[in-house]
């Protein structure tokens, strides 16, 4: 079993928190991300910047603006991966459009993935239908996305998949919301027939009452947006996303 299986248990109720790489410095990543790990974390996720991210709401593209904005590269975003794992053993996926992988050369990117410890990869613009183009690397596991009209593709989707199932829980771009949809949880369920490993769910989670909501049903809450705010106000305060994130977990 790998790093992702291991840490997001089912029964538990499991927090996957993210950040930008280099938001608001390179510098501050490794510690930001220990930092949620104490605040209780089951899983972080990496957004590595790109100047073109059409998933992303406006919060998480601020955050992209303002890291590209200091001098950031991807090797630089690998070398933080590595003052990590110096550290934590916490299972990590990097959202990363598939631009950056290509121009990398996609075998080079995972071996890099795999050298360093990153254990999967979100690819929001990389369609399952395309994902033939992807080598494959045994250590690093490609996290699908079902979105809430996904339907008859759900199956194809999920089947073989390895790490977790990346379920999104509404139509549109990343960033808070109120409510999440009643049929988030029709989707999980639909999900949960055709593979075992963990299901998590994203888009609009920014509270605690939420993330113990979708954990009835899904076995982890994704919350993105929310966090980000909190690295955006206090400009990387590793002690304050702590314990933003544990009061999320409360
Ligand atoms: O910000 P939110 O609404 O809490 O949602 C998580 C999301 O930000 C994170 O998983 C993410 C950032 N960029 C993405 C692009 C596609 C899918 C997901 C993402």
């Amino acid at each position: 079993m790998g790093r992702i299986e291991n840490a997001l248990k089912k029964g538990e109720k499991n927090l996957i928190a993210y950040l930008t790489a280099g938001d608001p410095c390179i510098e501050k990543t490794p510690e930001l991300v220990l930092g949620m790990e104490s605040g209780g974390a089951a899983l972080v996720e990496i957004g590595i910047p790109y100047s073109d991210p059409l998933a992303d709401g406006p919060v998480i593209q601020a955050a992209s603006t303002r890291a590209l904005s200091k001098d950031i590269s991807i090797e630089k975003i690998f070398d933080a991966v590595e003052k990590i794992r110096k550290e934590s053993q916490i299972p990590l996926v990097f959202l990363v459009y598939y631009n950056t992988i290509h121009n990398y050369g996609g075998e080079e990117f995972l071996k890099k993935c795999e050298e360093t410890g990153v254990d999967g990869l979100i690819i929001p613009d990389l369609p399952m239908e395309e994902q033939k183009e992807l080598p494959k690397n045994a250590a690093v596991s490609i996290i699908p996305l079902v979105a809430l009209n996904s339907g008859d593709r759900i199956e194809n989707i999920v089947k073989d998949a390895t790490g977790f199932v990346y379920c999104i829980s509404s139509f549109g771009v990343t960033g808070t919301r109120d409510t999440i949809s009643n049929k988030a949880s029709e989707i999980v369920s639909e999900i949960k027939k055709y593979t075992d490993i963990p299901v998590a769910l994203g888009f609009g989670i920014s509270h605690n009452k939420m993330v113990e909501d979708v954990n009835r049903y899904a076995d982890a809450a994704i919350v993105g947006s929310a966090i980000v705010k909190v690295i955006e106000k206090t400009k990387g305060s590793a002690k304050e996303v702590e314990d933003f994130v544990a009061s999320l977990l409360r």
